[in-house]
This record gives C-alpha cells, sequence and structure tokens, in this order.
C-alpha cells in the first residue's frame, strides 16, 4: 500500500457518505418509519411499532431464557452502541488514555474504529476495534488500568482477533458481591434431579444447575479459586441419593483436603498417586461389568436404582497426577479416563476433574469432558484452553478475576445452545456444612442398614 502524501484530509461530506454506508441502519430505521407513515398512515404505522413492542414484553415475559439467550444480548449491544461507545464518548476516552494516533502530514487524530459490538451477558461487552497503523494491541495492554477509569468499568481485556482488529472484552460490574449459601439437603431422593443439581447462580441471578448424571465436569481454577466449591454443593443437593446408595463416591484425592472428610461417606477413597490409579482402574471394571449385564439383559441405558447406581468418580488435583513419576501412572489414567469418557455415561459411570493449572498434560483429557467449568485461573491462555476457542474474546475473562476471597466461586461456563459465556458462582459450603453431609448420610445409613464400604 502506498503511504499517503496530500496534506488534505478527507473532505467532510465524503466522510458523511462514508459513515452512512457502514451505519446503513441509522438512515433506513427511521426512513421506514416516515415511509410507512406516508403510505400506510400514522395509525396504523404507529400498531405497527406498537405491536412489536407488545410482542418483545410478552416473550420478555413468558419465556426468560430464550428472550435472554437470543433478543437481550442483540438489544443491550444496539443500546450500549449508540450510548456508551458513541463517537464523541469513545474518542474522548481514547484521547484521554494517548490511544490514538496522529496523522503526519495532515495532522488528523485517527482513533480505532469500532466495527463491532457485542453484549453476550448483562455485565461484558465485546467491542472489536480497527486499529489504525501504528497502533497494536499492546499498547492497549499497557494502558488498561487507566482506560478502564475513562470508561468507569470493573476491568477490561485484551484480545488480538487478526491482523488490524484487536477486540476489548469490557466487564462492566461485578454481578457477584455476595456469598452464596451452601444448597440445603433435601430428605427426600424424590426431591433431586441428578440431570439438574442446584451448584449455585448465575449473573442473571437464576439457579445455575449441573447435570450429574449422563455428563462428565471439567473444573479448572487456581489456588484457592473455589473448585471445591462446586463439588461439595453437587454432593449436598444429592445427598439422599448418596445415603440411600443410589449414588456412589469414588474419590481420588491426592492433596487430602476438604475431600478428606468425605472418605467415610465415600464407596472408594484414594490419597496417593499410586492407589488412585488403582481406584480409577476398579471404577473402570465396575463399568464393565455393567457393561456385560446390561448386555446379558438387553439394556441399553441406566435407571439410577441400588442395584444399578450412579458411580460419581471426582479427582482432584487431575494435573498433577497426569504430571506425576515416571509416566506409567498417567498413561493409565489417560487411557482409563478416556474409557469413562466415552462409555461412562451409558452405565452410569460419570467423573469430575479438578484442575488448578490447565496445561498441555490436561488439555488432551479435558475433551473427554462434556461440561467444562473456568473459574479464576492466572493465564489468559487458560481461559480457551478450558472452555474453547475464542471464549475468552466472547467475555470469560477468568484470568481477570482478582485474587481475593471476594470472589471465590466466581468462574464461567459456556451455554449450550448459544456457545456464548455466562459467568456464575457456585455456593459455598463451609466445614461445618460438610460435617454435616457427613452426619446426613450416617444417620441415614444406620437408620436403613445399609452399610458403608471404605477402601
Ligand atoms: N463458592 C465460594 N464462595 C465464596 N467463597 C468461597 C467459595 N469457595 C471457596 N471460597 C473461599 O475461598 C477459599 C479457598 O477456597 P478453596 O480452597 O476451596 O479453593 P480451591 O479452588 O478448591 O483451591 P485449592 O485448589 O487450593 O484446593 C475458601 O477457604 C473460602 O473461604
Amino acid at each position: 500500500m502506498n503511504t499517503p502524501q496530500s496534506k488534505r484530509a478527507m473532505g467532510r461530506e465524503i466522510k458523511a457518505a462514508v459513515w452512512t454506508a457502514r451505519h446503513p441502519g441509522a438512515i433506513l430505521t427511521p426512513g421506514a418509519a416516515v415511509t410507512a407513515g406516508l403510505e400506510l398512515g400514522w395509525t396504523t404505522t404507529g400498531g405497527i411499532v406498537g405491536g412489536t413492542a407488545a410482542a418483545l414484553c410478552g416473550w420478555y415475559r413468558a419465556h426468560p431464557d430464550t428472550f435472554d439467550a437470543y433478543a437481550a444480548p442483540r438489544m443491550r449491544a444496539w443500546r450500549r452502541r449508540w450510548s456508551v461507545y458513541l463517537g464523541p464518548r469513545w474518542h474522548a476516552a481514547l484521547r484521554a488514555c494517548d490511544l490514538y494516533t496522529i496523522h503526519r502530514k495532515t495532522g488528523e487524530e485517527r482513533f480505532p474504529r469500532i466495527i463491532r459490538v457485542r453484549s453476550y451477558s448483562p455485565t461484558v461487552d465485546t467491542l472489536w476495534l480497527k486499529i489504525p497503523a501504528g497502533q497494536h494491541a499492546r499498547q492497549f495492554e499497557a494502558r488498561l488500568p487507566e482506560l478502564t477509569e475513562a470508561l468507569r468499568v470493573e476491568r477490561i481485556a485484551v484480545e488480538r482477533v487478526k491482523p488490524g482488529v484487536i477486540g476489548l472484552v469490557i466487564e462492566r460490574s461485578e454481578p457477584f458481591t455476595e456469598t452464596i449459601d451452601a444448597p440445603d439437603m433435601p430428605h427426600e431422593t424424590d426431591a433431586v434431579d441428578l440431570k439438574s443439581v442446584y451448584v449455585g447462580e448465575t449473573e442473571y441471578g437464576h439457579d445455575w444447575r449441573l447435570p450429574v448424571l449422563g455428563q462428565h465436569t471439567f473444573i479448572a481454577g487456581a489456588t484457592g479459586a473455589g473448585k471445591n466449591s462446586i463439588v461439595l454443593s453437587q454432593l449436598r443437593a444429592i445427598a439422599p441419593l448418596i445415603r440411600d446408595g443410589l449414588v456412589r463416591l469414588w474419590l481420588c484425592d491426592p492433596k487430602q483436603m476438604e475431600f478428606a472428610k468425605l472418605a467415610s461417606i465415600a464407596y472408594r477413597y484414594a490419597a496417593d498417586e499410586g492407589a488412585c490409579s488403582e481406584l480409577v482402574d476398579e471404577f473402570v471394571d465396575d463399568l464393565r461389568s455393567v457393561q456385560r449385564t446390561f448386555a446379558d439383559n438387553g439394556k441399553r441405558k441406566i435407571t439410577v436404582s441400588r442395584e444399578t447406581p450412579l458411580n460419581l468418580l471426582i479427582v482432584d488435583e487431575i494435573g498433577a497426577l497426569l504430571a506425576y513419576g515416571d509416566g506409567s501412572i498417567a498413561r493409565n489414567l489417560r487411557k482409563q479416563l478416556a474409557i469413562v469418557g466415552s462409555q461412562g455415561r451409558a452405565t452410569g459411570h460419570t467423573m469430575t476433574a479438578l484442575v488448578q493449572e490447565p496445561t498441555k498434560d490436561t488439555v488432551p483429557v479435558r475433551e473427554l469432558f462434556t461440561t467444562r467449568i473456568c473459574l479464576r485461573v492466572t493465564s489468559a491462555a487458560h481461559v480457551d484452553m478450558v472452555l474453547g476457542e475464542n471464549a475468552r474474546l466472547r467475555g470469560a475473562i477468568a484470568d481477570e478475576i482478582p485474587n481475593h476471597e471476594g470472589t471465590a466461586g466466581i468462574g464461567y461456563v459456556i451455554r449450550e445452545r448459544t456457545r456464548v459465556p455466562l459467568r456464575v458462582r457456585a455456593a459455598y459450603v463451609n466445614d461445618t456444612e460438610i460435617d454435616q453431609l457427613v452426619t446426613f448420610v450416617h444417620t441415614g445409613r444406620q437408620g436403613s442398614g445399609h452399610l458403608t464400604v471404605v477402601a
């Protein structure tokens, strides 16, 4: 491309024409309204506009899930585009942070141009910026604290989208300011739906529910991010099924911290790496034996009962297990977890793995897990490793969650239908509530004569 030589800037009328071509809606929408008013009459046009608004209100009230997933992000993005990120305001913020260039010959100020606004959640916007020659994502990274203040937002992250285009992920406010109480333990097994177990709240204030039956769960988060609280919330929510022998816990607990308290209610419990590997072998043997029984009886899918319970394998610190020793344990684990991942859902063998740092050792096994959760992580690269490509650019800035207890349990999941990140917070289960869980299970088992088997 030739470097421009002229000292004259582009004419105003040409700039206006270019702007109109880039934003046809800004002319077409009022134009269509006026044309409709003149052609159809103002009453009919008012009726059409009112009818559309009423239909949207009806949708909003009647079907919050689909409205929040499809209509709300578009409407929000449009509103923000024409209010918050409007030209003069946007330019003032960039100018204050020195994030613009000056054309050497014409002296014209050149600002990164907003080419796309997405607002997948009420609290996070993603802007795509076409940056002028001479700018780079690094300059934005260096000025993020200033830009965050200038835009009056909570935090901002930068991603390079493609040559000449960067993404700014802007978190406008923190939806979670309070700890969420631990789930109650229902008394009756009928009160539990294993396909939808309460573990906390979403940024919309709805229940955050996870399936325990038929899905494998991968939880990543730096130390202190609150990974355990997700598992412990699940276990409290399904407590009567553990008590009644409808769910069997298989625990690999190399760290021996919170989960060690659960050893007495586990069906199998292992702490050191060798024992964990043996436990997983036994879990796969059990899976095989259920497969054989199913083959004999012509069954294809599990119905959870005492005879065919749900077997839940929880592997804490899977990263450490996969990186441990001479590699034989890691190889065995990878092979066995692949079997559980591909065949366990039908037989009622599901697994949950927790990892502090998603690394090259854990990435291959990550693919085995159908539900993935990313709490606070220490590197921007970890987010896409856990949640999939472009998750961070779409708003999952889990690496930007501040490292303090007030944010523990906060993270992101990817919504199934729209592939958009959802900010969530797990309920917090404290030590007393873990003890309550253990007592609840033991008391019920004694009452029913059900025996606890501990490895
Ligand atoms: N869901 C939560 N809500 C609020 N606070 C929480 C939550 N989970 C954990 N915390 C707080 O954060 C602290 C650290 O949590 P925890 O040790 O369970 O995190 P972790 O991710 O499991 O860490 P590690 O990998 O080191 O075991 C807890 O002691 C607790 O005070």
